[in-house]
């Protein structure tokens, strides 16, 4: 069995926050951000880290770096207490915020890296080989001379995931890699971890609120709600789960009246296009084989649920447990 790399053993969280009740007066109250948290990531697995805003994502990640210290539990990352040995730490690990940025804002891209070369200490070889081949597969070829804030979105998106890389991290986590991106961004940054993870056995925790990322790079998904881990398991199983549905949208090459299909309801009509929702643990193939038999199909396209009407739909159902195939309670 491969060894646990990643390890949390009923962490918790505690915030202490003074709220404002009345012109002088404040009220101290605690934010329990992160409860009874246990799971552990085996190394060189990439694993979806999901839950609505609030849930406790981004201070589990940031106690798994170590820059924050859990009020109670066991952590460690490859053997290592992070709020301990941060610094020792931070040479294994690589952190991606995709809704910050961890360049200099002014300078040009490669001067960041240069930096970075030097603030990790990164031997040359090992910095050119890593730059050449982040440079080559996230095509930044054209934009090391940039000054940063000149950076569209997912080229800044790139330019941090190189930047989290140079040192040869055995674990990324990346928070929300993919917000904001359009498509084609985010068909490169997919394409790109996949191999990362594939071909260097990178460990990645990845948090996300898109299900594609999860579907596309992710076995193991785990879900994360007031701070507790609600489930954990594969993608197709927390469907089951929450009954979620996905969306087929269909473009015909005219209008016609709802489409009547197997396994799925028409939801909306708008002109040749048409909305049709089924279970999201059924493959859309046999779905997709009726319409082109019986209809005049222009083109077509799957939506995933997001992930909030997914844990709603948990939530909304009776049974106590909402396991998958582990959700300590
Ligand atoms: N420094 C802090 N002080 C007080 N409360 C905090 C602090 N950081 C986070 N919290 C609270 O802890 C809870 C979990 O926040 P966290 O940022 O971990 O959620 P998240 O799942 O990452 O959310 P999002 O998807 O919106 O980024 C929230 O209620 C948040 O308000």
């Amino acid at each position: 069995m491969a060894e646990d790399f990643i390890e949390v053993d009923g962490v918790e969280k505690v915030f202490d926050v003074r709220r404002k009740t009345g012109l002088l007066r404040r009220e101290r109250h605690q934010v329990r951000a992160v409860d009874s948290l246990t799971f552990s990531v085996p190394r060189g697995e990439m694993v979806g880290y999901i839950g609505p805003n609030g849930a406790g994502k981004s201070t589990t990640i940031k106690m798994l770096t170590g820059i924050l210290t859990p009020s109670a539990g066991r952590l460690r990352v490859a053997g290592i207490e992070p709020s301990r040995e941060r610094t020792r730490l931070a040479r294994r690990i690589g952190v991606v915020f995709g809704q910050r940025t961890t360049l200099w804002w002014d300078l040009p891209l490669i001067d960041s890296y240069r930096l970075m070369h030097r603030m990790y200490r990164i031997p040359d070889a090992r910095y050119r080989e890593n730059l050449d081949r982040c440079v080559e597969l996230l095509e930044l070829g054209g934009l090391l001379d940039t000054p940063v804030r000149q950076l569209s979105l997912g080229q800044r998106m790139r330019g941090d995931i190189a930047a989290a890389l140079l040192h040869d991290p055995e674990v990324l986590y990346l928070d929300e890699p993919t917000i904001g991106l359009d498509v084609v961004s985010k068909v490169k940054v997919r394409g790109f971890l996949r191999e990362l993870n594939e071909e260097r056995g990178t460990t990645v925790l990845l948090t996300t609120h898109d299900l594609t990322d999860i579907e596309q790079l992710c076995k193991r998904v785990m879900v994360i709600d007031h701070g507790r881990l609600m489930y954990d398991g594969q993608l197709d199983g927390l469907h089951q789960v929450g009954e979620s549905e996905r969306t087929l949208v269909v473009d015909l090459e005219r209008e016609l009246p709802p489409l009547d299909v197997e396994f799925a309801r028409v939801v909306k009509v708008d002109g040749p296009r048409q909305w049709l929702a089924f279970p999201a643990a059924q493959s859309a193939a046999p779905l997709v084989a009726q319409i082109a038999a019986g209809y005049p199909l222009a083109d077509l396209s799957v939506r995933e649920p997001d992930i909030e009407s997914v844990i709603a739909r948990m939530y909304a159902r009776e049974e106590p447990s909402l396991g998958g195939t582990a959700a300590p309670s």
